[in-house]
């Protein structure tokens, strides 16, 4: 990837590389877009293959960010940061604080939350070094794991979808078929258990199948077999790119909608849904209820207000729809059409002039 052409083909405007040999820290800090705000945007630790897929995965997610929190009407940007490494080998305090202070000196431009792969703990070891943190222990006054929201967030999205697909949001006697049952997944199963779906998981991880088959009686398949079971959803809930031209052309659902980001490989991959009359609840809008109730945090956390900002997805999934069908266009680049509406009206409106202490002739 040449760095300096992706970031001006999507307007990025900074990358930070985090280097410190004592703790091994070895991190990407995006920033896409901070026009409507700081970049909020959580820390993904993750054993990339290759430098390069690390730098590529913090670009299209700190991208993805931007498109989130503008869709989610907040009044953020969008960053994100990954951390490469193993989370269940390389966590330690000095590593953890070490990107601490870098998130520090970028003093407030970028603010960091959990992703995949980190959690509270984490969180609070980064606290110890800048309040540029959200998602920490609420006994800070803080929103905590901010998994259970994005999950519910992702139900009521996925209730959306299912009145449009279906003509009723009631999901019951559906069949979800869930890829990946982590922390989101696992809370958002459990809604979708208490309404009476039938859940078939699938997951890498052998500890988190067992737990979603015994808790909500899930049928588990290979992941390689998820693509090519019987559902009326199809929940992407583990990593990106996996809507692509290998699996399309498998999907035996209606709806696609789940809390992965970056789902689609590539654009085209959209069209590809749309072509096939599939409705494709566009990640960034459905899965922004982590977002959302960590980005209270900064008017002082309500956790009711910040729940009944998170119910919004539901409609907010509608609105796209209505878009995409107002405009001849599919889902995904609704999404899109919408955020970017929002960003273009706030800079516009933000060129004019305002007086802060920087530009005070007092300081002479
Ligand atoms: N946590 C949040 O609040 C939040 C918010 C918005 C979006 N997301 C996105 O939702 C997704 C899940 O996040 P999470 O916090 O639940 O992460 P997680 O790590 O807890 O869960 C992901 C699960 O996917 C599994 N997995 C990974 N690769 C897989 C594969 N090829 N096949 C099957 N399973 C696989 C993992 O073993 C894990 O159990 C991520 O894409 C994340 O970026 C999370
Ligand atoms: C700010 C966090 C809650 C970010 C979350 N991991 C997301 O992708 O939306």
């Amino acid at each position: 990837m040449k760095l300096f052409d992706y970031m001006e083909k999507y307007d990025y405007e900074q990358v930070v590389v985090c280097q410190d040999k004592n703790s091994g820290l070895k991190a990407i800090i995006a920033i896409h877009d901070t026009t409507l705000g700081p970049a909020l945007g959580g820390l993904r630790m993750w054993t990339y293959a290759s430098e390069e897929e690390a730098f590529e995965d913090a670009l299209r997610l700190a991208r993805g960010m931007t498109y989130k929190a503008a869709a989610a009407g907040l009044n953020l940007g969008g960053g994100k940061t990954v951390l490469i490494g193993d989370p269940k080998k390389d966590k330690s305090e000095e590593l953890f604080r070490s990107l601490g202070r870098y998130i520090e000196g970028l003093n407030g431009r970028y603010i960091t939350a959990e992703d995949v792969g980190t959690n509270v703990e984490d969180m609070d070891l980064i606290h110890l070094e800048t309040k540029y943190v959200t998602g920490i222990s609420p006994a800070f006054g803080s929103s905590g794991n901010p998994s259970p929201v994005t999950a519910f967030g992702v139900y009521k999205g996925m209730k959306a979808a299912a009145k449009e697909a279906f003509g009723s949001d009631s999901l019951d006697g559906l069949v979800v078929a869930v890829q990946g049952v982590g922390n989101v997944a696992y809370s958002m199963c459990e809604y979708l258990h208490k309404e009476n779906v039938k859940l078939i998981v699938t997951d890498i991880n052998e500890e988190n199948v067992q737990r979603a088959v015994n808790d909500f009686g899930a049928i588990r398949v290979s992941p390689e077999e998820i693509y090519d079971v019987e559902c009326d959803i199809f929940a992407p809930c583990a990593l990106g790119g996996i809507i692509n031209d290998n699996t399309i052309e498998r999907l035996k659902c209606k709806v696609v909608a789940g809390s992965a980001n970056n789902q689609l490989r590539e654009d085209r991959h959209g069209d590809m849904l749309d072509a096939r009359g599939m409705v494709y609840a566009p990640d960034y809008v459905i899965n922004a209820g982590g977002l959302i109730n960590v980005a209270d945090e900064l008017l002082g956390y309500n956790p009711e207000r910040a729940m009944k900002k998170v119910e919004g997805i539901y409609d907010n999934i509608l609105r796209v729809f209505e878009i995409a069908k107002r405009d001849g266009i599919p889902s995904y680049q609704a999404a899109d059409r919408m955020a970017e509406e929002r960003i273009a009206s706030l800079r516009q409106s933000r060129s004019t002039f305002l007086q802060t202490e920087r530009h005070s002739l007092n300081q002479r």
